[in-house]
């Protein structure tokens, strides 16, 4: 980099559990120790290198998860650039992170878990205490799964070793007490259950125990109780001049509350990544960097299993859609899955992505070069995945496509039942009033 004065970046790519997260600590090490500078002890201040390896704890606690392959898997994409001046030293470093799985904050499926935070809040007396958490099997959004703890781990210990990595990017006691209040906020939102209400299609909580949880919930978040409950149970259309409030039936006012379960964890997460950043700072003046990109790995099972569970595939038409996705893949790639969410399916597609552009870049290309310029070479056989990705994408015929068709025609049929409904109705209504006024000897035929 320093010799060419060209920016550099490493793809960390592999299975998930492959260990890309721990040799992209390894590599930052390396970077640390060829380009750092000594921290200047005397103010106490940290390297930058310093704190870019130390908020690895407080990414993970939020951003990571068990699952059935890694009990610590990254649930996010993270590229770390490493800015360094003209001669070679680190001078600033940016973190930035992509696509976390936020429908996990609502949804777990057996064995996995949801987010470390959680459990790790649980385990945290006086704190626990404080927020009314405790036993995270009281948890709707913990216990989905059967799985609570994790072998040879002591949340406590994780918990005190989260705040103390908290302390040194620069994130004040007062921050980490609100940070850890949403947390709870988010666990009780989860145990709010709806019924419904008094007025038709309107919801309400539905006992003693959720309107304890809503209470706890806003106290957490320090908003007015009423408001919460009607951010889930009202919509509110604005049309022009005026807004209307219409009333939510219970499964919708649930949906209301996981959606905005996982709205507020996503921007916990972002908060967190950008107050990392503001204290590690950039360089604007650097000259190149290095960037390390270690994202989300692929999954690839034995039996093949397909979990229609997240809200985006629950509905019948990706239902459906995605189990021939997930069986087309499979016989195709004749490796045999277990998705369990969509959001898996996409990022075994990024890797396919990946792979097909180092494929393209390493071999493809190079090796065109080299028949290109008659250079004596033996040919590399490697598995090219360009038929997985037309599968998939190709437009037209690919799954992505057809599931965006189906879309379109489950769209049209409820747009063409929709005037068909209003057409009769308006016959109807017609019948009836001209039938009336017969009736009353307005009309004689
Ligand atoms: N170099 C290593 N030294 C020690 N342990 C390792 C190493 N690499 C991997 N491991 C072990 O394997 C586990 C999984 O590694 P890691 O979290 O890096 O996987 P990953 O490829 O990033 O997975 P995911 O894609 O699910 O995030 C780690 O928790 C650790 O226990």
């Amino acid at each position: 980099m320093v010799d060419e004065e060209i920016s550099q970046s490493i793809l960390v790519s592999g299975e998930s559990g492959a260990g890309k997260t721990e040799s992209t600590k390894n590599l930052m090490q390396y970077l640390a120790f060829m380009g750092g500078r000594p921290s200047d002890s005397s103010e106490g201040k940290r390297s930058v290198e310093q704190q870019v390896l130390e908020s690895n704890p407080v990414l993970e606690a939020f951003g990571n998860a068990k699952t059935v392959r890694n009990n610590n898997s990254s649930r996010f994409g993270k590229f770390v650039e490493i800015q360094f001046n003209e001669r070679g030293k680190i001078s600033g470093a940016a973190i930035r992170t992509y696509l976390l799985e936020r429908s996990r904050v609502c949804q777990v499926s057996d064995p996995e878990r949801n987010y470390h935070c959680f459990y790790m809040l649980c385990a945290a007396p006086p704190e626990s205490e404080k927020y009314k958490v405790g036993n995270p099997r009281k948890f709707h959004y913990l216990n989905q799964s059967n799985f609570y703890e994790l072998n040879g781990v002591d949340e406590s210990q994780e918990y005190l070793a989260t705040k103390k990595a908290m302390d040194v990017v620069g994130i004040s006691s007062d921050e980490q007490e609100a940070i850890f209040r949403v947390v709870a906020a988010i666990l009780h939102l989860g145990n709010i259950e709806f019924t419904k209400g008094s007025e038709p299609d309107s919801s309400q909580p539905k006992d003693d125990q959720s309107r304890f949880h809503l209470e706890t919930a806003a106290e957490l978040f320090m908003c007015d109780k009423t408001a919460l409950e009607d951010s889930f149970c009202t919509r509110v259309i604005v049309t022009r001049g005026e807004s209307i409030k219409k009333c939510l039936d219970p499964a919708a006012a649930a949906i209301c509350r996981d959606a905005f379960a996982k709205i507020v964890y996503l921007q916990l997460f972002d908060w967190l990544v950008s107050k990392i950043n503001n204290t590690i700072g950039q360089d604007s003046d650097s000259k190149f960097f290095i960037g390390v990109l270690d994202i989300y790995g692929f999954e690839s099972f034995k039996t093949n299993r397909c979990l229609t569970g997240t809200p985006l595939v629950s509905s019948f038409r990706l239902g459906i859609g995605y189990f021939i996705t997930v069986a087309l893949y499979s016989h195709l790639t004749n490796r045999p899955y277990i998705l369990c969410s969509f959001e898996q399916f996409c990022i075994n597609l990024t890797n396919e992505k990946l792979q097909q552009h180092f494929n393209q870049h390493v071999f493809k290309m190079e090796q065109e070069e080299y028949t290109k310029e008659e250079i004596d070479w033996s040919y590399i056989q490697f598995e090219d995945n360009q038929d997985i990705l037309d599968l998939i994408e190709k437009k037209p015929g690919g799954i992505l496509a057809l599931l965006d068709e189906a879309w379109y025609v489950y769209v049209s049929i409820y747009f063409c039942l929709y005037i068909m409904f209003v057409f009769l109705s308006t016959i109807i209504y017609h019948i009836e009033y001209i039938s009336y006024h017969i009736l009353c000897g307005q009309y004689t035929l």
